[in-house]
């Protein structure tokens, strides 16, 4: 009885805890990248899918953009194709795109919005293609040939305004509807680099990146080295001196397009720790690194 007096108290201090930064939220928009660990966990998974009803439900306008590049490879397995990437990008073929769209748009995309109706949520599936939301045209690199990776050009965020106005939580996969020479193509576009785009569009308050390391590490191998925070003119530092490294050089480099197009905060977090989303957004201590302007 005693005890149960204490963690009511406990639980009733946290949410009050959390009030200022509901309150500065409410009616705001924030797009959060979901992917690596977080997506494939079971426990993790439902965890995040919790958080993002919260966050809904206290007045956030939340989209949620989704990766798959695991559930991609191992569809590309069982059909016996193999994968080539270029500067992190999967080369698309014909038929690797068709994978990627039933894979993306058919499958995980689903699970997502099944599990947040099962949550209490309301959810809305959309692929870049619905309505028009992502367009864009063949990315090109340097002349280097990516097959069918798109590159976007124009976002219809109507489609999304109009599902965030209804209470609906827009859940997007990355594969974008060719326009010009490539009308009616369907493109394949890294999910990083369509959240921050997406963010910059709907001038959103905050980027959210999930990965699978504590954020940004100031030595790789040194998990006690997050950089809490970082100004978005620090950030070239950290690539000329080969801090930033690897993948998360196009991490870093999605957070500065999100800065760059008007958003307040980029964060990078950490998808193995469950909550990491509220913890991050509804606590004075954060959990991953924030960048800001
Ligand atoms: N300074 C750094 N801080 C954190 N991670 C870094 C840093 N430099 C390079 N990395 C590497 O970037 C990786 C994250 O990128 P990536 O694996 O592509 O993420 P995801 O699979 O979540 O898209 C980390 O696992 C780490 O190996
Ligand atoms: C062009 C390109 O590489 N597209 C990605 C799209 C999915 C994605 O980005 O998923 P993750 O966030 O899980 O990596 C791919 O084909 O894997």
């Amino acid at each position: 009885m005693h005890e149960s007096r204490i963690n009511n108290h406990d639980r009733a201090e946290t949410l009050i805890h959390a009030l200022p930064y509901i309150q500065k939220y409410m009616g705001k928009t924030m797009v959060v990248k979901y992917g690596g660990n977080a997506m494939i966990n079971g426990e993790l998974k439902a965890a995040v899918i919790q958080d993002v009803v919260l966050m809904a439900c206290v007045g956030i306008r939340t989209v949620l953009v989704h990766g798959g590049g695991p559930e991609i490879e191992a569809m590309l397995k069982k059909t016996g194709k193999e994968s080539r990437f270029v500067q992190g990008l999967r080369y698309t073929d014909a038929e690797t795109m068709e994978i990627v769209q039933m894979v993306l748009a058919g499958k995980v995309n689903k699970d997502i919005v099944s599990l947040i109706q099962q949550a209490g949520g309301k959810a809305l599936g959309l692929c870049g293609i619905d309505g028009g939301l992502l367009q864009g045209r063949r990315y090109s690199s340097g002349g280097e040939d990516l097959g069918l990776v798109g590159e976007i050009t124009r976002i219809n965020t109507e489609v999304l305004d109009t599902a965030l106005d209804r209470g609906y939580v827009p859940v997007v996969s990355t594969v974008a509807l060719g326009t010009g020479d490539d009308a009616g193509q369907a493109l394949n576009v890294n999910a990083d680099t369509a959240a921050a785009q997406i963010a910059a569009a709907m001038h959103a308050e905050k980027l959210v990146l999930m990965t699978d390391v504590r954020g940004i590490l100031r030595n790789v191998d040194d998990p006690d080295s997050l950089i809490k925070e970082i100004s978005r003119a620090e950030l070239d530092g950290l690539k000329r001196e080969g801090i930033v490294s690897k993948g998360m050089i196009p991490k870093v480099d999605c957070c500065r397009t999100a800065l760059d197009g008007g958003v307040n905060r980029a964060h990078i977090i950490d998808g193995r720790v469950p909550h990491t989303l509220l913890i991050e957004l509804f606590t004075d201590e954060g959990i991953g690194t924030m960048i800001k302007d």
